[in-house]
């Protein structure tokens, strides 16, 4: 326990299936936890995974009622356990990228009167323009795409704009969507969250700005001057800037929490709401990701999240701006043959055991005798491709491997993907370069040990279970010590240290140099 009296930072996470809050003190260690799970707490939402997938497949929303009933829940369970709010020095927050909440007009005076007597849920109902607001899953505005990056000037325009080509699940194309389809809705719309800003709103009675980290993942925000970029803007819908207010960096305090949490749970007067942000942005601050590092976690999709200094946005993967460093940016790439493919080789290559494949990476060389193999087994995203394709050390195309090779050549060469696509978005490896491994396959040291030897880099393991909701932790302590001029590094020393796993093996650089030279396939 803290010594009494010591201030906590409060971090909450609005995902997609749960809102998850932990408390930790000054040198960063955990005090509470707790989270409240959509489907089986708030049944009466009848979602499924936190999201209700509407009949015709494509469209895919979440009920805004239900997080806010979450937040009161979760308030009560802690006040229930004897958490002493009246401690939190500063609260912030993230929430499911992309997803957008349409206040009605009138809902500003309901949110600067809040009664203490009275749960949020209740409070807020009539809120909302559009009760079921659309998230990340949606895939339902290919033509509000198209027509965007039409607008401005091509997909690769858009990328270098906003960061992003247009993506159907970004906050632009499901405003177009909204305004399109629902014009009287929109119109009855006076202001427009994002999921983060919506629940740093809550916490502060007004209408929360927009961060420029998770404003960076809506197609509408230029990312180099940080201002809504006028095209995105006009070929969107109309007085939209009204409607979304300016965006302001992801460490700026946006004001003390409301009278309501003072009255209701007990918050201090003084408590700081720092800006939410998107919860990858989160994740790299939980991860304390710094300049050079890459995180990789290795899932059912594999995702890298890297800090970038330069970017360079191409029509894959996402530039973000960093939450934790306004001069710099993160980049996001998802490849969705990950874990599924791994465990396909595995059965096949490999009878089934992570033992007989960790065997074959051990008894084959790095570089597998520039043998390279490319494993699409479903469509892939980065790049938009599918198929498997193996070639010898002389380009040429072959059929099959051996059983060994064939192991050592997926994971060489999803890895080495990584890094390709990395770099083609302006990363660099520099000394000092840590490589953070989290997800199943990074309990595999022989996994780890390619992903050493490719980024010629070590590699350290990092719990990210609750990396957005630790990172909102962290933001909310440099928020409030930002403007002393510490800096988010400083501001998070104590925290837990991430484990070194693997280091890369004699004559890795030289390798993978040959490996990833100009001639080999554009995995
Ligand atoms: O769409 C995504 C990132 O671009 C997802 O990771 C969501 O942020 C998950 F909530």
């Amino acid at each position: 326990m803290s010594a009494p009296g010591r201030p906590y930072y409060l971090g909450l996470d609005f995902s997609t299936q749960q809102l998850k809050v932990v408390a930790v003190d000054e040198t960063l260690n955990a005090v509470h936890e707790s989270n409240v799970h959509f489907d089986s707490e708030l049944p009466e939402y009848g979602t499924k995974d936190g999201v209700h997938i509407h009949s015709d497949g494509l469209r895919v929303t979440s009920p805004v009622l239900m997080w806010v009933k979450a937040l009161d829940i979760v308030l009560e369970k802690m006040r229930s356990d004897g958490f002493d709010f009246s401690r939190v020095e500063a609260l912030s927050g993230s929430g499911q990228q992309h997803g957008s909440v349409y206040w009605k007009r009138g809902a500003s005076l309901v949110l600067e009167g809040l009664d203490g007597g009275k749960p949020l849920h209740k409070l807020l109902e009539g809120c909302f323009a559009v009760p079921d607001s659309p998230v990340w899953m949606d895939s339902s505005t290919a033509e509000q795409c198209q027509r965007l990056e039409e607008a401005v000037g091509g997909a690769q325009r858009l990328a270098d704009i906003t960061g992003s080509r247009a993506y159907e699940r970004f906050t632009g194309n499901q405003i177009a969507k909204i305004y399109q389809t629902s014009p009287v809705k929109y119109s009855e719309t006076e202001r427009i969250s994002l999921v983060s800003s919506f629940a740093a709103s809550l916490f502060l009675g007004r209408y929360a700005e927009v961060d420029y980290s998770d404003g960076s993942g809506m197609n509408l925000m230029d990312i180099q001057t940080k201002n809504w970029a006028p095209p995105c803007l006009t070929a969107t819908a109309p007085h939209l800037q009204a409607k979304l207010g300016n965006p302001v960096p992801s460490t700026t305090v946006l004001g003390a929490v409301c009278p309501y949490f003072v009255s209701r749970y007990g918050f201090s007067a003084d408590c700081k709401v720092v800006a939410f942000t998107g919860d990858n942005p989160g994740s790299l601050a939980g991860m304390r990701l710094q300049e050079g590092d890459v995180a990789v976690s290795l899932g059912t999709s594999d995702t890298l999240f890297l800090w970038i200094k330069e970017p360079k946005p191409t029509v894959e993967g996402h530039v973000f701006c960093n939450p934790v460093e306004s001069c710099a940016f993160m980049a996001l790439i998802c490849f969705k043959n990950g874990s599924l493919t791994r465990q396909r080789v595995r059965d096949e290559s490999a009878g089934g055991s992570w033992d007989a494949f960790s065997d074959a990476l051990r008894s084959t060389s790095m570089g597998n005798d520039g043998n390279i193999g490319i494993y699409f087994d479903v469509m892939e995203i980065t790049p938009p491709a599918v198929g498997v394709h193996r070639f010898n050390k002389e380009m040429s195309r072959v059929a099959s491997f051996s059983r060994q090779v064939d192991i050592r050549a997926l994971v060489e060469g999803q890895f080495m993907a990584k890094r390709v696509h990395a770099e083609k978005l302006g990363y660099k490896i520099v000394p000092g370069t840590k490589v953070l491994a989290t997800g199943g396959a990074s309990s595999n040291s022989d996994i780890v040990q390619v992903l050493a030897d490719v980024f010629n880099a070590p590699v350290y393991t990092i719990d990210t279970a609750n990396s957005a909701c630790l990172g909102s932790a962290y933001r909310a302590k440099h928020g409030v010590e930002a403007k002393r001029g510490v800096s988010f590094a400083d501001a998070v020393r104590h925290a837990q240290e991430p484990k070194l796993v693997a280091t890369p093996g004699p004559g890795a650089e030289q390798e993978t140099r040959t490996l990833l030279s100009e001639n080999r396939p554009d995995c």
